[in-house]
C-alpha cells in the first residue's frame, strides 16, 4: 500500500555520491559551502531507537523530556510529566498527540509484543530492527529505501570469519529479532540487518549532545569518517529553506564543520576525535573494520592528543627508560579503566564523585598529563554529570566552566563546533540554577553577594555570546537555535543584570571572563593541577565574544 508510506522529506543537493578506490561509496561536495550550512537533510530515518534507559524519561515520539517546551535544558528527572502507555506500560508519551502520531506511524505495530515482553524489555538494536520488519511487512516502508538499506556495509564475511563471542550475540540477536517479530524474512537477512545497524547507525542525541539511541538512513550513512572531519550530525533541525517549526523527531541534518570546497569528500568522525591515535585505531578497526588514513593519523602520534606534557623534571633513569612517562602512562591506564567502567552505567555518575575526584587527583598528581589529554576530559564531563545529579550546581559550574574555557577549544578548533555550543549551553544553564537557588559564597555575606553578581552578569554575558555565535555565518535551522534565540529575546525582561550589561558591556564581559577563570584556576589548584598543566590550556583566551 504505496498511500501508507509516511511522506519523506529529503535534501541532498549539496552532495553526490560515487565510489572510490579502498573506501567504498563516499560522498562529496557538489559545490563550496560555508561552515554550518547544511550539507544533507533526511525528515524520517529508516531505523530510530531510543535507548532502554532513556524510555523512561523522554517521549517515545517527538524524545523530548518533558511536553512543555522542548527546551533543551540539564534536569535530569522529568519523567513525571510523561504519560506511560496504557498498553505496553513500556513507553511514554508527552500527551495524546505525541501517542496518536507513534500509534499510526509505528507502536501499533509493536505495543502488544511490548506487552507481551514487559517487564522485560528488548535491547535498543533489536526494538530498531523489529519496527523495520514490522513497517516494512505492512507496507509502510518506501521501496527505494528498503533496496539501500540492503546494499549497505555489513563486514558480515569479516564478522563470521572472526566468529568468538562477538559473533555468537550477533546470531543470538537475530533469532531473537525473527522469533519477536514473527517476521517471515531469513534469518540469514535478519543477520545482515543487525550488522547494518551497527556499521552505519549514528549515535541519536539530544540538542545538547546527550545520547539518546540511534538512528539509520541509506543516504546519511554513505558518509566516510575522518578523525580530522569537516561535518557533523544534528537532530532536531529543519531543512534549511524551511520556516521555523516542528522538527522531525530523529530528523537527520548533516552540517558542515568548516567551509569545504567543491568535490572534496565529506567526512564525519565516527570515534571521539580526540583519542589517542592508537585508541581511534584499535576503535576503527574493531568495530568498522578499516584503518584510518587521514591527516591527522598521517601525522602519527606526535599530536597533542598523543603526547604527555614534557619538563624539565622528566628524568631518565641510566638505561635512558622514562620513569615519569611510564608512571603516568600507569595511572593512564587504571583512569581510562575507571571510564570505561562508569560510562557502562549510565545514569549512576552521582555514585561514582568520590572515584571520579580521586582519579583525576592522581592524573593531575603527573605533572605531565594535559587536561585536555583522553580519558582527563571524559572524566570530567562524567564528573560534571554526577555533580549535576547531585544538585551540587556551585561545583558544577566550576566544572562546566573548565570545560567550556580550558579544555574543548583545544580539542575543538571551532567556536561552532556542537561539543562547544552545547557545553556553552550547559554552563548557561548552571549559571541560571546557581542565581534561582540563590547560591551563596561561604564567605561573608558581602563575597557572597559580590558573587550573586557575578553570576547574574555572566548569565547576560554567555546569552548574548551563544546568540551571537549560533548567527554568525549560515544559520542552523534547529531546536536549540530556537532555545537560544528565545532565551536571548526574554533575557531582558527576567534579568534583572541586563541594564548593567547593556550600559558597560566591554567593562563587563572583561571582568566576568577574569572572574570565571578565577573560579577556573582556584579549582583546578584544589585538584592539584600543576601552573604548568594550567599554563598550557589557556588558549580558551580571556574574550567571551565571537570571534
Ligand atoms: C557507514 S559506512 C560508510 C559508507 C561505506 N563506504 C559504504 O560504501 O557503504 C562505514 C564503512 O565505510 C568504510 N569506511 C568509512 N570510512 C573509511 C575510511 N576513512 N577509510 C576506509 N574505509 C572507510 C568502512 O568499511 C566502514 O565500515
Amino acid at each position: 500500500m504505496a498511500s501508507d508510506v509516511p511522506e519523506q522529506v529529503f535534501q541532498d543537493t549539496n552532495v553526490y555520491t560515487r565510489r572510490t578506490p579502498g573506501r567504498g561509496n563516499a560522498t562529496f561536495c557538489s559545490k563550496n559551502v560555508k561552515a554550518k550550512s547544511q550539507l544533507m537533510y533526511v525528515a524520517k530515518p529508516l531505523i530510530v531507537a531510543l535507548e532502554t534507559a532513556e524510555l523512561l524519561t523522554h517521549c517515545y515520539f517527538c524524545f523530548r523530556t518533558s511536553g512543555e517546551s522542548g527546551l533543551p535544558s540539564y534536569s535530569l528527572e522529568q519523567a513525571r510529566s510523561l504519560k506511560t502507555c496504557s498498553g505496553c506500560k513500556v513507553v511514554r508519551f508527552c500527551d495524546q498527540k505525541c501517542q496518536r502520531q507513534a500509534w499510526s506511524a509505528y507502536h501499533r505495530l509493536e505495543c502488544k509484543l511490548f506487552a507481551r515482553l514487559h517487564p522485560r524489555i528488548l535491547p535498543t538494536n533489536v526494538r530498531g530492527i523489529v519496527r523495520l520488519l514490522k513497517q516494512q511487512e505492512a507496507g509502510k516502508l518506501a521501496e527505494g529505501e528498503w533496496v539501500r538499506l540492503l546494499a549497505l556495509e555489513a563486514h558480515l564475511d569479516q564478522l563470521r570469519k572472526e566468529g568468538g563471542e562477538r559473533w555468537e550475540d550477533l546470531m543470538l540477536m537475530a533469532q531473537a529479532t525473527k522469533s519477536y517479530s514473527g517476521s517471515e524474512q531469513s534469518l540469514e537477512l535478519i543477520l545482515r540487518l543487525i550488522c547494518i545497524l551497527t556499521v552505519n547507525a549514528f549515535t541519536l542525541t539530544s540538542p545538547t549532545l546527550d545520547p539518546l539511541g540511534l538512528a539509520l538512513h541509506p543516504s546519511t550513512a554513505l558518509l566516510n569518517h575522518s578523525c580530522d572531519p569537516n561535518a557533523f550530525v544534528r537532530f532536531q533541525v529543519l531543512p534549511a529553506s524551511q520556516q521555523p517549526g516542528f522538527a522531525e523527531p530523529g530528523g537527520i541534518s548533516i552540517h558542515a564543520l568548516r567551509d569545504i570546497s567543491k568535490n572534496e569528500e565529506i567526512t564525519l568522525s565516527y570515534v571521539d576525535n580526540t583519542l589517542p591515535l592508537e585508541n581511534r585505531r584499535g576503535e576503527l578497526m574493531e568495530r568498522y573494520f578499516f584503518r584510518c588514513s587521514c591527516n591527522l593519523c598521517a601525522r602519527g602520534s606526535n599530536t597533542t592528543r598523543d603526547n604527555l606534557h614534557q619538563t624539565n623534571s622528566m628524568l631518565s633513569d641510566q638505561n635512558g627508560s622514562n620513569l615519569l612517562a611510564s608512571k603516568s602512562l600507569r595511572v593512564g591506564r587504571d583512569a581510562i579503566a575507571l571510564l570505561l567502567d562508569i560510562e557502562s552505567h549510565p545514569g549512576m555518575e552521582q555514585t561514582r564523585v568520590d572515584d571520579l575526584n580521586s582519579i583525576m587527583a592522581d592524573l593531575a598528581g603527573t605533572a605531565v598529563w594535559p587536561l585536555y589529554r583522553y580519558p582527563w576530559p571524559q572524566l570530567r564531563h562524567l564528573l560534571l554529570l554526577g555533580l549535576l545529579s547531585s544538585n551540587r550546581y556551585s561545583e558544577a559550574l566550576s566544572q562546566s566552566a573548565i570545560l567550556m574555557r580550558a579544555v574543548y577549544p583545544v580539542m575543538h578548533e571551532q567556536q561552532h563546533h556542537p561539543i562547544r555550543m552545547a557545553q556553552l549551553w550547559v554552563l548557561l544553564s548552571i549559571c541560571l540554577y546557581c542565581l534561582e537557588a540563590g547560591i551563596q559564597g561561604d564567605g561573608s555575606i558581602g563575597e557572597a553577594s559580590s558573587r550573586f553578581r557575578m553570576l547574574g552578569l555572566l548569565h547576560c554575558v554567555l546569552i548574548e555570546f551563544i546568540y551571537r555565535v549560533s548567527h554568525e555565518g549560515a544559520r542552523i535551522n534547529g531546536a536549540f537555535e530556537d532555545s537560544i534565540d528565545q532565551a536571548y529575546k526574554t533575557i531582558a525582561s527576567v534579568s534583572s543584570f541586563w541594564p548593567e550589561y547593556q550600559q558597560k558591556k566591554g567593562t563587563v564581559i572583561k571582568a566576568t571572563a577574569l572572574w570565571l577563570d578565577n573560579q577556573i584556576h582556584d579549582q583546578l589548584r584544589k585538584e592539584g593541577v600543576s601552573q604548568e598543566i594550567i599554563d598550557l590550556s589557556s588558549r580558551g583566551g580571556a574574550t567571551l565574544t565571537p570571534s
